[in-house]
């Protein structure tokens, strides 16, 4: 398994120095020639990879933050230099960067909150540990999937938690090219309708998944983002 991790990391090098195999890799190389992009968010998301093979729990924020980064924060890095920042941008390229990691942590922990139950079938806890610990619950308490008010209330600062990350990340999104900004700041609100969703299924994340009607909100949003920008 681990082999075919290094095969894809080995692949990456080649395409960033201009040798794609297939059509996928060289629409990356391409793009790596055209813009700024560095490789070392493409390699954290594979260093991510290899640590969900070895990895089921997470002790504290921290490690799963880590976690978050290299499958998600780095997306976010990668996206940026792509997308550009506005020519008329007073903001530093480091806060912009800081929001697009944010986007992506965001959307991660949404992800993780969202899928719970699922994980739990797979024998998989992407929660803190210490947290679920403080508490009252364990890992049994989320594989039995029971809504209690201690899984409500853990919840509830898991989603508050999530919410700050989104809101970090929207200080970046005016700072994107014009072309960049709506198309994010639709995935952004898209996405943290998933947090609303979990807490209007009276935070039953074992055996609901929330979901957002999607083709409504864009809609939606598409009308908002002609009035914002
Ligand atoms: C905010 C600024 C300045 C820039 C934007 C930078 C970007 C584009 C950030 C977004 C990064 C991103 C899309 C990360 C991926 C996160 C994620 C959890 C993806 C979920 O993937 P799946 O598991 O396939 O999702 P579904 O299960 O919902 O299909």
């Amino acid at each position: 398994m681990c082999g075919a991790l290094d095969r894809w990391e080995q692949r990456l090098s080649d395409v960033f120095e201009g040798r794609p195999y297939d059509m996928y890799d060289a629409a990356l190389s391409d793009a790596v020639t055209k813009y700024p992009v560095d490789i070392q968010p493409f390699k954290d998301m594979i260093e991510g990879m290899r640590l969900d093979l070895r990895k089921s729990r997470y002790n504290n924020f921290d490690e799963l933050y880590l976690y978050c980064y290299y499958v998600a924060g780095t997306v976010g890095l990668m996206s940026v230099p792509v997308m550009g920042i506005a020519p008329e941008s007073k903001a530093s390229a480091e806060s912009v960067y800081n929001a697009a990691l944010a986007l992506g942590i965001a959307n991660q922990l949404t992800n993780i909150l969202r899928d719970v139950g699922e994980d739990a079938r797979r024998g998989r806890v992407y929660l803190p540990q210490d947290e679920l610990a403080k508490a009252g619950l364990s890992d049994e308490d989320i594989f039995s999937g029971r809504v209690t008010d201690k899984w409500r209330n853990f919840m509830k600062g898991q989603i508050r938690r999530a919410r700050m990350f989104f809101d970090e990340a929207e200080k970046g999104v005016s700072e994107l090219s014009s072309a960049s900004r709506w198309p994010v700041w639709a995935s952004l609100l898209l996405y943290r309708q998933i947090l609303d969703s979990i807490e209007a299924n009276d935070y039953n994340n074992f055996t609901k998944r929330a979901y957002v009607e999607k083709l409504r909100s864009s809609y939606h949003y598409l009308l908002l983002m002609e009035e914002q920008f």
